[in-house]
């Protein structure tokens, strides 16, 4: 694989086209055919695909398409604020393609195809929430097909500001009673269900029989989401997001939910790389970077995996 990586130019590996509201979406492939879609509407992921052609994101099948709201799955950006205005309104904001975005590292360049976004606040939006901003998102499609997002934000204001973040990332599973999530064990959480009252964590691994909605706090720098039906595993590698938010409607909230249909709660679960409980403060002229990488294995190979070791040994490295 590393082979073809020195010589693999990305931009010949980008495509930007139409979506079907007519908002530009940018397509990224691999040399082996997985792909990556992102639309310019909210900075989405709205389609992560496999060498096989696999959709690993879920979306809704009744997401409104118009042009002023995201799709409701894939992957969004909760910023500036999480569980008020919406979630904040960049996911709902009409970001650019960035050309000559400052540089990152090596590491999230090379053998990489991916796609530098921009969002800046418009005089409207200031009005709202009146601190200056420069928000670059990095969309990259590795060539062993796993997806990364790296969001800097920075501040170009007179005056520190706050915000929380999270990335929302609907993963497609076969079905939800099939689902453990790891890594998250023993950690202290907020319930979004009780009033944000704090909880600790008791189990083993989580599984999920009703609504949840939670908050978990410290966590672990890689989580995994075991799905034993297909024999897949997601690893959420993640970097400056202390926090992960586990969602599911489950069938009384879809029910009420205009673009989710009745039984689609069954297919996809929310694990999002967060940083809520306590807001980052930025200092004028200051960035922050806050990354997740998404990669899938099959579950046989989990052991070689497991979160607490792998996660910690890649991101102490950089
Ligand atoms: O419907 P949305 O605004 O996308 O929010 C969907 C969900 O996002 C997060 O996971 C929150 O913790 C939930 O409380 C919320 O219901």
């Amino acid at each position: 694989m590393g082979h073809y990586a020195p010589v693999w130019d990305h931009r010949a590996s980008v495509e930007v086209t139409k979506d079907p509201s007519g908002m530009n979406q940018v397509t990224l492939r691999n040399p082996k055919g997985a792909s990556v879609q992102v639309s310019l509407l909210g900075g989405q992921v709205t389609s992560w695909r496999n060498d096989r052609g696999e959709e690993l994101l879920f979306t809704s099948s009744k997401g409104i398409v118009k042009s002023s709201k995201a799709v409701r799955g894939g992957i969004s950006v909760f910023f500036p604020q999480y569980g008020v205005e919406q979630h904040g309104s960049a996911r709902n904001k009409n970001w650019t393609i960035e050309d000559d975005a400052p540089s990152l590292n090596s590491f999230d360049t090379q053998g990489k195809s991916f796609v530098d976004l921009l969002l800046k606040p418009s005089e409207d939006d200031l009005k709202f929430w009146p601190h200056a901003f420069e928000f670059r998102l990095r969309v990259s499609l590795a060539s062993d097909g796993s997806l990364s997002l790296i969001s800097r934000i920075r501040n170009i204001n007179g005056k520190p500001f706050s915000f929380s973040f999270a990335y929302q990332t609907y993963f497609s599973v076969s079905d939800i009673s099939e689902v453990r999530l790891e890594g998250l064990e023993t950690l202290d959480y907020r319930d979004n269900l009780c009033k944000k009252e704090l909880f600790t964590e008791q189990g083993d691994a989580i599984t999920f029989e009703a609504e949840i909605d939670r908050v978990y706090h410290s966590s672990p720098n890689c989580i995994a989401v075991l799905d034993h039906e297909r024999k897949r595993t997601y690893l959420i590698r993640k970097e400056g997001l202390p926090d992960i938010v586990l969602w599911n409607p489950w069938e009384k909230k879809s029910r009420a939910m205009v673009d989710l249909g009745d039984t689609e709660y069954r297919k996809m679960l929310c694990v999002d790389g967060a940083a809520i409980e306590k807001p980052i403060t930025l200092k004028p002229g200051k960035e922050w970077t806050g990354r997740v990488e998404l990669v899938v294995v099959p579950s046989t190979l989990c052991s070689d995996f497991s979160p607490s070791k792998s996660g910690q040994k890649r991101f102490r490295n950089r």
